[in-house]
């Protein structure tokens, strides 16, 4: 019998396997951020031990940093121990490191791939849940606890039991003007958030393989809101094209074995899932949650649900609570729903892309009164990319604020937050109770949705703006 893509990669890292016993996996590369490693570091000091390999190791600055005056000392005094903690332990331990400031700063999750140190067929791990983006290159990527860092800094190995298997097919292609965000979420209110608890999910079907890396980074970041150890594709053309040329790609010689590897690293025929899922992308439609976990969603033409929709009793309570904190009544049309503040950004839409497609639906066009735009470039590579084709410009003169770098709204843990009771249509991947401020009330949408919202103050789609000049 055929083996799955990630069987394949899973396998070719197995250093231990013994009846009974997880595996012990070798790690190609260990991403650290500020947030997760400060104990893992103490443990090493604790034990005596140094990191095994610095050079497979690279942490950057995301989650505390400010995005304005990023020159300045960080005013929050946690955030700034939390920096300064990275900053001496990277020095004391030999650890690659871009602090802020850094021409390669940026979400720890947009800095490897722009780097092209993620790879297709490597294992990467990172103290983060959302490190499942880097599945997007065929790479087998999840996160790991601040007691597993430990172990991967101090040994590059760690013990794992073998996930069970799972194909998402997502048969046809996306419609006009609906993105690889939207499959997501469409997927996420379809399974439950638990639907891809114990799997590694392969995403594939014609409209993965239509998707640029960019939006399959989107869709695999969002792996784990839905329960899966991790999410990846199969590398392709698409893939080699955006890793050749990169920094830490390999060159010469060595990108043609490298490349040679990779187009084995896919699923065989006669590969056996343990389960499937199939999905067709032709009915897709702009998608956006109304709830407090990222599978309560719903098509933007739809209406804010009622409990009595709901079956489940479980289902009925929880959209009880959500409407309730949420601030919602059932049967208003979504686009009716007014927001106060739409973000731009994070580690599932904070790339270029991301910002070239904001900008063109922001060209000519004005954010509403009584509604902020923030546009928040994942990486500082982004956002130098973003100024040289003057998209910062059209974001500037449609009253938006331009930021640096960073997690930002993403999650309160940096200055960038709701205030109790405001609502956000936002690009980046959790809406809990809470995660981007007190009391604030999140709705995730796409970059398409968040433009448009911003510009009509109320959750839209662009087809629903007036033509430009018109
Ligand atoms: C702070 C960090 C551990 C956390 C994660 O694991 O994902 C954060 O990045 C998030 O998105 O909630
Ligand atoms: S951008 Fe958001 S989801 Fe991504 S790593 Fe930062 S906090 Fe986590």
């Amino acid at each position: 019998m055929g083996k799955t893509l990630s069987e394949k990669v899973w396998d070719e890292h197995v250093v231990r396997s013994a009846p009974g016993e997880p595996d012990l996996l070798f790690i190609d590369l260990h991403l650290l951020h500020e947030v997760t490693s400060p104990q893992a570091f103490d443990g090493l000091r604790l034990a005596g031990r140094r990191v095994r390999r610095p050079d497979l190791t690279l942490a950057t600055e995301d989650h505390n940093v400010p995005t304005v005056d990023w020159d300045k000392p960080i005013a929050d005094p946690v955030s700034r121990t939390q920096v300064e903690t990275l900053r001496k332990n990277c020095a004391d331990f030999g650890v690659r490191l871009h602090p802020l400031g850094d021409v390669e700063q940026g979400i720890v999750h947009v800095v490897g791939p722009q780097l092209g140190l993620t790879q297709p067929g490597m294992t990467i791990v990172c103290g983060d849940s959302h490190t499942s983006t880097h599945g997007a290159f065929g790479a087998i990527a999840f996160g790991i606890g601040t007691s597993e860092v430990e172990h991967v800094l101090a040994t590059q190995t760690l013990m794992q039991p073998k996930p069970k298997t799972m194909a998402v097919t997502v048969n046809g292609s996306l419609p006009e003007g609906v993105t690889a965000k939207d499959l997501v979420l469409t997927l996420i209110t379809h399974t439950g958030t638990g639907g891809g608890q114990g799997y590694i999910v392969e995403y594939r079907g014609q409209a993965i393989e239509e998707l640029s890396m960019e939006a399959r980074m989107t869709v695999c970041n969002m792996s784990i809101e839905w329960g899966a150890k991790a999410g990846l594709i199969a590398p392709d053309q698409t893939t080699f094209d955006y890793i050749e040329g990169k920094p830490e790609a390999p060159k010469g010689a060595d990108w043609d074995a490298a490349v040679a590897h990779w187009r084995t690293l896919r699923t065989d025929d006669d590969a056996v899932f343990d389960a499937e899922i199939v999905l067709d992308a032709s009915t897709m439609t702009p998608f956006v949650t109304w709830g407090t976990n990222p599978g309560q969603g719903a098509p933007l033409g739809a209406s804010v649900p009622s409990p009595d929709d709901f079956d489940e009793p479980n289902d009925k309570v929880a959209t009880e609570k959500a409407l309730q904190y949420m601030g919602l009544e059932a049967g208003t049309p979504l686009r009716e729903v007014k927001v106060d503040t739409v973000f731009v950004g994070s580690c599932t839409n904070g790339r270029i892309e991301d910002l070239r497609l904001a900008a063109s639906i922001l060209e000519g066009r004005h954010v509403a009164d009584d509604t902020r735009l923030l546009v928040v470039p994942g990486s500082v590579r982004v956002r130098l990319q973003a100024e040289a084709e003057g998209l910062d410009q059209v974001f500037l003169a449609a009253g938006a604020e331009w930021r640096g770098a960073g997690c930002s709204m993403c999650l309160g843990m940096n200055p960038d937050q709701l205030a109790p009771g405001e609502r956000s249509a936002s690009t980046s991947n959790r809406n809990f109770e809470g995660r981007q401020g007190k009391g604030g009330r999140t709705h995730l949408v796409s970059v398409p949705v968040a433009a448009a919202t911003a510009v009509r103050g109320t959750l839209s789609s662009p087809a629903d703006l007036t033509p430009v000049g018109g």
